[in-house]
């Protein structure tokens, strides 16, 4: 029985049926072999693509038009220029083509009041999308083929958009392949295999280029690290190499051309024939390894392969050369702060001035005065966490032992992630500064909350498709049954902060901290790439694979999060945030009041309560960890619910920074080590997300506002909680 098992495969959740025999045969006999020479459409090259990687087409869609069609397949529309095909049965329409989804809502939609509303513009485009298997949205589940087609651009534009490392060229009409190149790690590809003659074409960029490149033409992460490399005093280059098509009968000859921005030159552009595409990227790798000083503008940022850990201790006064200048003209002019401002701000991790801290268990932790926090603040007066209800027996590591690289520590480390995926850490000594942090940021949770909510309101951006930004009270849905949750939250973006991305609208209490933020945010990034350090030695990984899938300066769903839980009435007490496991890689949270619950593993266990501890943050394990090591670490399910005893009167607020990985990484098993279980027989199989989709798919997917049948589909938004729960997925 082939059908069965495929399905079982590819798609456990929502199993695709394949078509049958004859379906299958009638479709290819229909298909036209695309050309083997000359104009092959672009669909041609990305199934090819697809057949080759198993990986669903729409996971390749430049990010921006992947966003497009979720957040308009969420709200039940259609789109314009897009024709999906299920299983095999063409449904078009005619002139205004209109997506044709298997959800019978939306197709109650198709064509009427959604359809004028929505319009791509996006030109230039054409793919073919073929045997969705596994996506993102339960929606998408349904669909086993999807052609979008793009109109040619209307005007000669040349402007490119930054999508993490998807750039989106909307190129002069005669452009036809690009590829631009950072520093020898290829960042566009456009790469058509239509290639025409273009005389004319490098003229025109290089004039573009020449023109625009500081406004327009570069993707903004590169601007950044213009920017910061002009605040500082180290010398650099950029290389930019762009590959270009030509006639081969047209012979033309390399053609190499340095930009100048004012002040500095720091761009060597070369222009390279299509032909020469293997010889030119040899070279450009070869440069790069025999020449180190011309990738300084990296290490800026700090080097790729370069632990985040900083590995020459600083006291929390010292700056940087780097840190020290940055009154460039340049160095202030795309983000409200720069980088250096931040770095500024931040308390780095003194490791020498670690406290001989015990690190005992939970349950030996009790004579620590509980009411209060840490760092006297003026908000002890919280009421007590009652000692008649039971807690999670989680480990008590610290901070300290475990940046001296204390084997025992390190133990007790692994033992705790591998064990609950939760555990406390004493921040004392080395993290006060991210207590600091933590203090004020509970305080602008405060004042933010105290917003109207209108104010509050202007900054969802669910309709966008984005989970940064404000989530109202009751707008996620937390279990099959439909109840909604009992807090409100925002979410702010690393990427912002740390100006890798545009700023999103906020309001000025957010605004005006992001110092504050960028901070909290590198502090904590600091001890999450600490702990990942340790997991990767432990896991026998190949040096850095884990640190490397978590760059502070990579494009990430890297967050913090504010909450406000408000009391619940005695009678009507629900769960405030339902039970999930995070989606990301590790999550470092800051809890004044109880309420917080995990679920240990095994059949009959039940939630505890995690009590907070003054001084120690609670950090737990995501699904990415339980994804990369195939169930060794855990991801464990909690939830929260109205904090015990006295302290349900109070008004829970909680502060979280949530790191994920990298965009575009792969929740997949890693390769490379021995202590990583083998996936089984039906795993293999499975098509991996990018983490930036399973997070989206996570996020957005229990907001009944976008999704309508969140309760329905409430199991396909889940992550890794059966795996959390040692039952297999
Ligand atoms: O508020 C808390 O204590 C936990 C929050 C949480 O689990 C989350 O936001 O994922
Ligand atoms: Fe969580």
């Amino acid at each position: 029985m082939p059908k069965k098992k495929k399905a079982a495969v590819n798609n456990r959740q929502t199993p695709y049926v394949p078509p049958n025999a004859a379906t299958r045969q009638k479709a290819a006999a229909k298909k036209k072999k695309p050309k083997k020479n000359g104009k092959q459409p672009l669909w041609y090259h990305h199934s090819r693509k697809w057949k080759k990687t198993r990986i669903p087409l729409i996971l390749r869609l430049p990010i921006e038009l992947r966003d497009m069609i979720y957040s308009y397949l969420f709200v039940g529309t259609t789109i314009a220029d897009i024709t999906i095909t299920k299983k095999g049965t063409a449904q078009r329409r005619r002139g205004a083509q209109s997506i044709m989804l298997v959800n019978k809502k939306l197709r109650a939609d198709a064509g009427r009041a959604f359809f004028s509303q929505c319009k791509f513009e996006i030109p230039h485009f054409k793919l073919h999308h073929q045997h969705i298997r596994e996506n993102p949205m339960s929606t998408l589940n349904r669909i086993s083929n999807l052609t979008v087609v793009w109109t040619p651009p209307p005007k000669s534009t040349f402007t490119t958009t930054q999508s993490d490392d998807n750039l989106l060229v909307e190129t002069l009409p005669e452009l036809k392949n690009l590829t631009i190149d950072l520093l020898g790690r290829q960042y566009l590809r456009i790469d058509p295999e239509n290639s025409e003659s273009q005389p004319k074409l490098h003229e025109s960029m290089l004039a573009y280029f020449k023109k625009e490149a500081d406004e327009n033409v570069l993707p903004i992460w590169i601007k950044n690290i213009i920017a910061k490399a002009q605040a500082s005093t180290l010398s650099f280059k950029l290389f930019l190499t762009v590959y270009y098509a030509v006639d081969p009968s047209e012979g033309s000859d390399l053609t190499t051309a340095t930009i100048s921005w004012p002040g500095k030159e720091i761009v060597n552009t070369k222009l390279v024939r299509r032909t020469d595409w293997d010889q030119a990227r040899a070279g450009l790798t070869k440069k790069y390894i025999s020449e180190p000083a011309d990738v300084e503008p990296v290490s800026l940022s700090r080097s790729p392969r370069t632990p985040m850990i900083d590995p020459v201790p600083r006291t929390r006064n010292s700056t940087t050369d780097m840190e020290k200048s940055g009154n460039s003209p340049h160095s202030n002019q795309y983000r409200n702060i720069t980088t250096s401002e931040a770095t500024q701000t931040s308390r780095h991790l003194d490791i020498h001035s670690a406290l001989k801290m015990a690190t005992e268990t939970i349950t030996q932790t009790n004579n620590i005065h509980l009411n209060g926090h840490a760092n006297a603040n003026g908000t002890s007066s919280l009421p007590p966490f009652p000692d008649d209800v039971p807690t999670a027996p989680l480990l008590a590591l610290s901070l300290a032992k475990l940046q001296n690289n204390d084997p025992e520590e390190i133990n007790r480390l692994i033992r705790a992630c591998e064990d609950l995926g939760f555990f406390y850490l004493d921040l004392q000594g080395p993290g006060d500064g991210i207590l600091d942090d933590a203090d004020k940021l509970f305080k602008v949770g405060e004042e933010l909350y105290d917003l109207p909510l209108e104010e509050k309101q202007k900054y969802d951006f669910m309709h966008k498709n984005s989970y940064f930004g404000y989530k109202g009270f009751g707008a996620n849905v937390v279990d099959k049954t439909g109840r909604t949750d009992r807090n409100e939250f925002y979410n702010i973006s690393k990427d912002d902060i740390l100006n890798l991305s545009d700023p999103l609208p906020a309001p000025t209490v957010l605004s005006t901290q992001r110092p504050l933020f960028a901070s909290f945010m590198q502090s904590s990034h600091a001890i999450i790439t600490m702990i990942l350090t340790h997991l990767n030695t432990h896991l026998g990984l190949p040096p850095h694979t884990l640190q490397n899938l978590h760059r502070l300066q990579s494009h990430s769903g890297d967050q913090v999060r504010l909450i406000k839980a408000p009391p619940q009435p005695v009678s009507d007490r629900q769960i405030t945030l339902g039970e999930h496991t995070d989606f990301g890689s590790v999550t470092v949270l800051f809890n004044r009041l109880g309420g917080l619950q995990v679920l240990p593993p095994g059949k009959d266990a039940s939630w505890c309560y995690v009590k907070p501890i003054p001084g120690h943050a609670i950090i737990n394990l995501g699904d990415a960890m339980a994804k990369f090591t195939n169930g060794l670490l855990r991801s464990n399910i909690h939830r929260v619910v109205s904090p015990p005893g006295e302290q349900a009167d109070a008004t829970r607020y909680s502060l979280v920074y949530f790191a994920r990985p990298e965009n575009g990484v792969l929740m997949r098993r890693l390769e490379g080590s021995d202590r990583i279980p083998e996936l089984d027989g039906e795993d293999e199989g499975e098509m991996a997300m990018t983490a930036k989709d399973w997070i989206i798919r996570r996020a957005l997917g229990h907001r009944h506002a976008i999704n309508k049948e969140a309760a329905m589909d409430f199991e396909s938004f889940q992550g890794t909680e059966r795996l959390s729960r040692r039952e297999g997925r």
